[in-house]
């Protein structure tokens, strides 16, 4: 039988970065919000209910806040290629869906983002 792909997420994590072309989105930090689906297989971690077997959202979430927070890229699409090769290096993680959102607060309320798809294909 296939080894199963089932789905660890993280929604609505805000990080607050430097991120941006503008000349004053490089002297303030902004948030960012992740919404992130990571492809694993669970169970081994239901079969002993055992965190040590498990994909670890909260480590995972600190690696995010670690490396994003300290990021300084200007563009959202190279945030969002190396925020998920680092988890991809770092994690059991097969397959993920990053989607990054841009709020945008002084701009009447829309939002921005991008959303990318990486690591093995679907079987
Ligand atoms: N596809 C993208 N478009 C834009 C980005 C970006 O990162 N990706 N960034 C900006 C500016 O930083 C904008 O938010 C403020 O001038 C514009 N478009």
């Amino acid at each position: 039988m296939n080894t199963p792909m089932d789905t660890v997420f993280i929604r609505g994590l805000e990080i607050p970065t430097l991120i941006g072309v503008a000349e004053w989105e490089r002297q303030v930090e902004q948030l960012v919000v992740i919404n992130l689906e990571l492809a694993t297989d669970i169970t081994p971690a239901a079969a002993g209910d055992d965190l040590r077997e498990a994909l670890d959202y909260s480590v995972v979430s600190k690696r995010l806040r670690e490396f994003i927070g300290a990021s300084t890229f200007q563009l959202i699409e190279t945030l969002a290629e190396r925020t998920a090769q680092v988890i991809l290096d770092e994690f059991p993680v097969r397959r993920l869906r990053l989607e990054l959102v841009k709020p945008r607060p002084n701009s009447g309320g829309h939002t921005v983002g991008i959303i990318i798809e990486r690591g093995a294909a679907a079987e």
